[in-house]
């Protein structure tokens, strides 16, 4: 099937139309990588037909963050949609998103205020609005998210099932570069030494992941050594938040917590906000 491109919602009703079987989607802010290209399979395994949707959301930043410098590729994010056999592309401009000023709005909850949530105020609630429009135009079966932005894939999970929205949600291992640095759109704006120490939130996950034995405050003690390190390189990672949470709710788990845990951190470096988690578990 050749790949269909939809820039407005009649198109894009058109094609979904022609499409048959299941249909699963990735949402995607565009600039896409490796990251966003495993999503895309993973995709593929999860249904007959795949779509991706490209729109850097104006909702979901806040004032002072990159909306206008936001990397936008599009010709060669429709090279990798071909190249990995996408059947859809849905890039529509923010006028066909939101031809009025949105007055009703999903809210993301106390969730959506924890951890990143107290960093970027509103994102989460502007992030589950385009969300859930988007299952509403696309209509697919199934949405593939990454497991790099591990509290927006708890929170699509948790408005699925309060709001009763019929669609499956699939969350994918996150991706990396040989050093650990996780793939992000946002590491382009990165110089070569901010790189380097970039590579200190990944470092520090990894320092929790061996402590784990000691239970959760020995990973928090092992991952923050490391991040207090990264704070006196030139340039400085600047840490916004390290913390070891449930990863269904977001909350901090207490030093006796026993079951799965998300260790997750995010820092700036050189202005550019970077995110970064791992999964762990506390066996009784
Ligand atoms: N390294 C990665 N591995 C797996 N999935 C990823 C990775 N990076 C992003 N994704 C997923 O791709 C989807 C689209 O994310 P987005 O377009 O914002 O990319 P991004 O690289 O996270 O960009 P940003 O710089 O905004 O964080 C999300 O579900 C996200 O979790
Ligand atoms: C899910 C998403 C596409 C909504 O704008 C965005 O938050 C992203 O790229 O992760
Ligand atoms: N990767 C999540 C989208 C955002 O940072 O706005």
């Amino acid at each position: 099937m050749t790949l269909v491109i939809a820039g407005t919602r009649g198109e894009l009703a058109a094609a979904r139309s022609a499409l048959t079987g299941t249909l699963a989607l990735v949402p995607t802010m565009g600039a896409l990588h490796e990251g966003h290209r495993s999503l895309i399979r993973r995709a593929r395994e999860t249904a007959d037909a795949v779509a991706v949707s490209i729109f850097v959301n104006p909702l979901q930043f806040g004032a002072n963050e990159d909306l206008d410098r936001y990397p936008r590729t599009f010709p060669d994010d429709v090279a990798a949609c071909a190249d990995e056999g996408v059947d859809l592309i849905f890039a529509p401009s923010v006028a066909e998103m939101y031809p009025t000023e949105p007055q009703v709005t999903v809210k993301a909850g106390p969730m959506g205020e924890r951890v990143e949530g107290v960093t970027r105020p509103g994102h989460f609630d502007g992030m589950l609005t385009v969300v859930l429009k988007l299952f509403h135009l696309v209509r697919p079966d199934a949405a593939i998210f990454g497991e790099k932005d591990a509290q927006q894939l708890a929170l699509v999970r948790r408005m699925v099932a309060d709001l009763n929205v019929p669609v499956e949600v699939v969350g994918a291992p996150t991706v990396r570069e040989k050093d650990g640095l996780a793939l992000s759109s946002r590491n382009r704006y990165l110089t070569d030494a901010d790189r380097v120490t970039a590579t200190a939130l990944s470092r520090a996950l990894h320092a929790g992941e061996k402590a784990a034995g000691g239970g959760p405050d020995a990973v928090r003690t092992a991952a923050r050594a490391v991040l207090d390190a990264a704070a006196s390189r030139n340039p400085p990672l600047l840490l916004d938040y390290l913390v070891l949470v449930d990863p269904a709710t977001f909350e901090e788990v207490a030093a006796g917590h026993e079951g799965p845990a998300v260790l997750a951190v995010a820092g700036r470096v050189g202005g550019t906000h970077l995110i970064d988690n791992v999964p762990l578990g506390f066996p009784a």
